[in-house]
């Protein structure tokens, strides 16, 4: 693979996983191989400048906006901070902000592993409470916040400013998240991988009242305005804890760089004593002339650094190991484990991934194994002390046949799971499949729990996604437990799941490798169900998103007759095959024809062609004399180009393609920017 094309899918995948953790709290990967990413990203980037490009992930903080909320602007940007794993590069910062600033000390903080928020007081009464966001602007969650309890609505003491904004973290201690997990388990719902994501994801409810029940908690650590007390960062907090804010005890000053390993030895060890979770310590100049004096980057002060600690790991026997079987037949090894404390957690329970790992590492049963918590919600075994293994110890067997229904597994090209083939008569894949065509992402029929379903399915009622639009209420209530009105409620929540639009539609489907995203790029590249069915494996990758494997998957699912069956029965049923048209932003565009070519770095090529159709505009697949202009990326076919050029067809550049619909198109100003800009700085007191 190339260096630009290793750049390029790096920025992809981090900008994918940036969303799975900002906007939808549900990480698929750790921290640690997160940060492992972006820093192969970083070096890349450094190495070769002229590739270098404003949108990077590597520039620009991870954004949390989402459109439930009223978006507000900082007044002072919110940014990211510097991480690193390693004590040596730790010890580099605080040697290179010396060798600017000269002797300087240092305050070493906890970092609390929750979500950023800012909160603004005017005249001593909170006013505004609003997320990092993408750090220039965030996510008005006042009304939330309010509901917290170690939030002061109104300040005590006095000395505070009229107008000023303190920021910190919302947390969820481990008490509240153990107890909101039990529950959403109890109830059938998709846990939270851990309490980072549960605060984040309780900080964006709809509902105040939930957000009020779930036990999050506020500690701040930063000051942001003009008139504060103070002109150094500790001075300001314990002021700040006068007014009643909540502000950490375990905070130093430290004036040198023993010091601070001091404090950082001591918490690596401490911390898994903490009620909350913490995943390093920020080292900070503390005196706010120094600060300025070191300034920030688009991204993060030069003035700080996070040291983020290595994930815990504890050390536990392995007792034995299921094999579950998901939805899609794929199998799955889980160790039972002798319970353990991992990370504020009793750990009972790990992946294994598949055969291949397990032979890798050569896991056996009764093997003393090394467990960690990554991004996932059940830790992973990382290794084994062979020092203590057992000299009986005989290599792990891998299952052959389903331990379901006894098909033989088979193995699928370049995968490394086992699958169980038998779609159609194994019975966790047919609940799996059930269960997720009803979920929230899916087709949202929420009158239907796990539970209800697999009642639904013993009582020969609901074998695929199609029978739920034949159940009749009579038919509900003649099951154990089941009254008129949960009767009636499931009834309509199924009625109501044929509004549910195409994109979902096609995700609940459960297609392999068709995830949510996928499902909605699929959407939008062709339009409706018959179309998406009559697709080639060419046709199929022109999508975004959609490589060989994902096609492969496509062209799989609609081979199989059962599957037509099952479509032409929703269809029946009246759920949406097409996608709705999209309601234009302008005519800026009308009736003119476009073909979009080659590759791009701000819009993908879909999202290219949903503004012109947004702008009146027509997308045509192939350059002929009816087309008006060509957007041409990189590497636009040079077949394609001596047409065009023959014809004497206008070729427009996405920034010249942008500037035509410019007027409406809010998104567009960003581009302009070729240089990260150095955000706005407060004139005095702190900056952050
Ligand atoms: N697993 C994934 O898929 C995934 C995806 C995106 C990001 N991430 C993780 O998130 C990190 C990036 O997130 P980020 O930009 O929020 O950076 P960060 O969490 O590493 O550091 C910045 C944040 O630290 C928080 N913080 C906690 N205690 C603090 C204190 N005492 N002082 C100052 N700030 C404090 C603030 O909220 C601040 O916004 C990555 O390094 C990665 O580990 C993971
Ligand atoms: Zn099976």
């Amino acid at each position: 693979m190339g260096i630009l094309e290793r750049i390029r899918e790096l920025r992809t995948q981090l900008n994918d996983h940036n969303r799975k953790y900002y906007v939808e709290n549900a990480p698929e990967i750790s921290d640690f191989e997160f940060d492992r990413l972006l820093r192969e990203l970083q070096e890349l980037e450094a190495a070769h400048p002229e590739y270098a490009d404003p949108n990077s992930p590597t520039v620009r903080v991870g954004s949390d906006i989402t459109s439930e909320f009223r978006s507000v602007r900082h007044r002072f940007p919110m940014l990211s901070l510097g991480n690193t794993y390693s004590l040596d590069e730790l010890h580099e910062f605080i040697e290179r902000v010396e060798k600017e600033v000269g002797e300087t000390e240092f305050v070493c903080e906890l970092k609390f592993d929750g979500t950023a928020i800012s909160l603004t007081y005017d005249h001593g009464r909170l006013s505004q409470a609003v997320t990092r966001g993408d750090g220039t602007a965030g996510d008005d969650v006042t009304a939330n916040v309010r509901t917290i309890r170690s939030v002061p609505l109104v300040l005590s003491g006095e000395g505070y400013p009229d107008l000023f904004e303190i920021r910190g973290e919302i947390l969820m201690p481990y008490a509240s998240f153990d107890r909101l997990n039990a529950e959403r388990e109890a109830a059938g719902e998709p846990l939270f991988a851990n309490p980072r994501n549960a605060a984040a994801g309780t900080l964006k409810q709809l509902s105040s009242a939930v957000v009020a029940r779930r036990g999050l908690d506020c500690t701040l650590y930063q000051l942001a305005g003009d008139d504060l007390p103070y002109d150094s960062h500790w001075e300001n907090l314990q002021k700040a804890r006068e007014w009643g804010f909540k502000i950490s005890n375990e905070m130093r000053i430290c004036r040198s760089i023993a010091q601070v390993d001091e404090f950082i030895a001591h918490w690596d060890e401490a911390r898994s004593r903490l009620p909350f979770p913490t995943d390093g310590v920020v080292v900070k100049v503390n005196r706010y002339a120094d600060r300025r004096a070191l300034g920030s980057t688009a991204k993060a002060p030069r003035w700080a650094v996070a040291y983020k600690f290595k994930a815990e790991q504890a050390l536990t026997e392995l007792l034995s190991v299921d094999f579950q079987v998901g939805r899609t037949g794929a199998v799955t090894p889980v160790a039972n484990l002798a319970p353990v404390q991992l990370a504020g957690t009793t750990v009972k329970r790990a992946t294994l991934h598949n055969a291949e790992q397990i032979a890798q590492l050569d896991i056996r049963l009764g093997d003393r194994v090394y467990v960690e918590k990554g991004g996932e919600i059940i830790p992973k075994i990382t290794g084994v002390d062979f020092a203590q293994r057992k000299a009986d110890s005989r290599p792990f067997e891998y299952i052959t046949v389903c331990p379901v229904c006894g098909t033989p597994l088979v193995r699928y090209e370049g995968e490394a799971k086992y699958y169980c083939p038998n779609q159609n008569h194994c019975e966790p894949q047919i609940l799996g499949r059930i269960i997720h065509f009803i979920r929230r992402k899916a087709m949202d029929i929420d009158g239907l729990g796990e539970e209800t379903v697999e009642l639904l399915y013993r009582n020969g009622l609901v074998h695929d996604a199609a029978d739920l639009y034949d159940l009749r209420a009579g038919q509900i209530t003649s099951l154990p437990r089941m009254g008129e009105k949960s009767a009636e409620n499931i009834m309509e929540s199924i009625r109501r799941s044929k509004l549910v639009p195409f994109p979902r539609v096609l995700f609940a489907l459960g297609i392999r490798f068709v995830g949510e995203t996928t499902a909605k790029y699929l959407a939008s590249h062709f339009g409706s169900m018959d179309a998406v069915m009559r697709a080639t494996r060419e046709e199929l990758v022109e999508a975004e998103e959609v490589g060989p494997k994902v096609a492969d998957g496509i062209l799989d699912y609609f081979a199989d007759e059962g599957n037509r069956t099952l479509i032409e029965r929703l269809r029946r049923a009246g759920l949406k095959f097409e996608a709705e048209a999209p309601r234009l932003r302008s005519d800026a565009l009308t009736g003119k024809s476009f073909v979009i070519s080659g590759k791009f770095s701000t819009h993908s090529r879909d999202e290219l062609k949903e503004l012109i159709e947004l702008h009146g505009g027509r997308n045509l697949a192939a350059v002929s004399a009816n087309v008006d202009y060509i957007v041409a990326g990189e590497n636009m076919g040079p077949a394609k180009l001596k047409k065009a050029e023959k014809l004497g067809i206008p070729i427009l550049t996405e920034k010249e393609f942008l500037a035509l619909i410019a007027d409406d198109e809010p998104a567009a100003a960003t581009f302009a920017a070729e240089e990260p800009e150095t955000p706005a700085q407060p004139t005095q007191g702190a900056l952050f």
